[in-house]
């Protein structure tokens, strides 16, 4: 099998302050100010060509924040990021410059990701049709809708042929006929052999798009596997979660806190 991404120990660290002076301070002098906090913690995981893998976990367990640096949005803050191939990201609000027309974050997109001009002007119309927002495709992005936003970014990162494909949230906001054209184009992907990962709050499309799924608690791996196998464990540890009671969440949620902040190691 051919590895298409390795993250081996990565860690996500971001600094919380009480405000602007406190940041101004720790970046001025040596002595640290403000709180760790630790978003993503010795994530380690491979990925082959032709995975599709499937991100779960509750709010705040740190989604958002792997994909991000899957895509080369953020950096780790230490750790190996090895990335096979060219990736792109599909998220809400993600990569579009809201003072632009959807035609020329079209045209800043591809030309960013090196295409020609004569490429971009072969890729464009097949963009545009993709996205299907009429008139508004000349328009500032800062007057489309969400679901407008994702059905641009959807379209223009699928548009660009990458190898890997990141896919956080973006289906939550556009209707039902975009979500299945969506699909739709991901089955195609999977056809490829491209990798894919997938994060979305309904566990019914998980199941029917992914193949494996790591599940990440706080910000640490709590299992990656067959989603068949993990997918139950998730949603027996939701049950539970939803069973507590309001002091055994409390302390649930502490733990995690404090593991967070980087003051227990287990
Ligand atoms: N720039 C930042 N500065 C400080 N903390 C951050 C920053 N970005 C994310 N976080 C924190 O990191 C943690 C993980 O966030 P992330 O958005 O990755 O989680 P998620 O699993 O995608 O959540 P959701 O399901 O709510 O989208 C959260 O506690 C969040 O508050």
């Amino acid at each position: 099998m051919e590895h298409s991404v390795i993250l081996n120990n990565i860690t996500k660290k971001y600094k919380m302050y009480e405000g602007n002076k406190e940041k101004l301070l720790d970046i001025l002098l040596p002595k640290s100010y403000g709180e760790d906090f630790y978003a993503l913690q010795n994530v380690s995981f491979t990925a082959e060509k032709g995975d599709v893998v499937g991100f779960i976990g509750v709010n705040g367990s740190g989604k958002s924040t792997l994909s991000n640096i899957l895509a080369g949005i953020i950096p780790p803050t230490t750790g190996e990021v090895t990335i096979n191939g060219k990736t792109a990201l599909i998220a809400v609000n993600s990569g579009l410059n809201n003072q632009l027309t959807g035609r020329e974050n079209i045209e800043l997109k591809c030309l960013m990701l090196g295409f020609s001009k004569a490429q971009i002007k072969e890729l464009e119309p097949e963009i545009i049709d993709f996205a299907d927002i009429g008139k508004f495709i000349d328009q500032p992005v800062k007057s489309y809708s969400s679901g407008m936003k994702s059905r641009l970014g959807f379209a223009i990162s699928v548009n660009i042929d990458p190898d890997i494909l990141v896919i956080d949230e973006a289906l939550s906001v556009g209707d039902q006929t975009f979500a299945d054209k969506c699909l739709d184009k991901m089955n195609e992907f999977k056809a490829k052999g491209k990798t894919i990962f997938f994060i979305s709050h309904s566990i019914g499309q998980m199941n029917r798009f992914c193949e494996k799924a790591l599940w990440l608690e706080y910000g640490e791996v709590r299992e990656f596997g067959p989603i068949k196998e993990v997918m139950p464990k998730y949603q027996a540890f939701l049950k539970e979660y939803k069973a507590m009671s309001a002091s055994e969440k409390r302390a649930f949620k502490e733990k995690a806190m404090k593991k967070q902040a980087g003051l227990v190691t287990n």
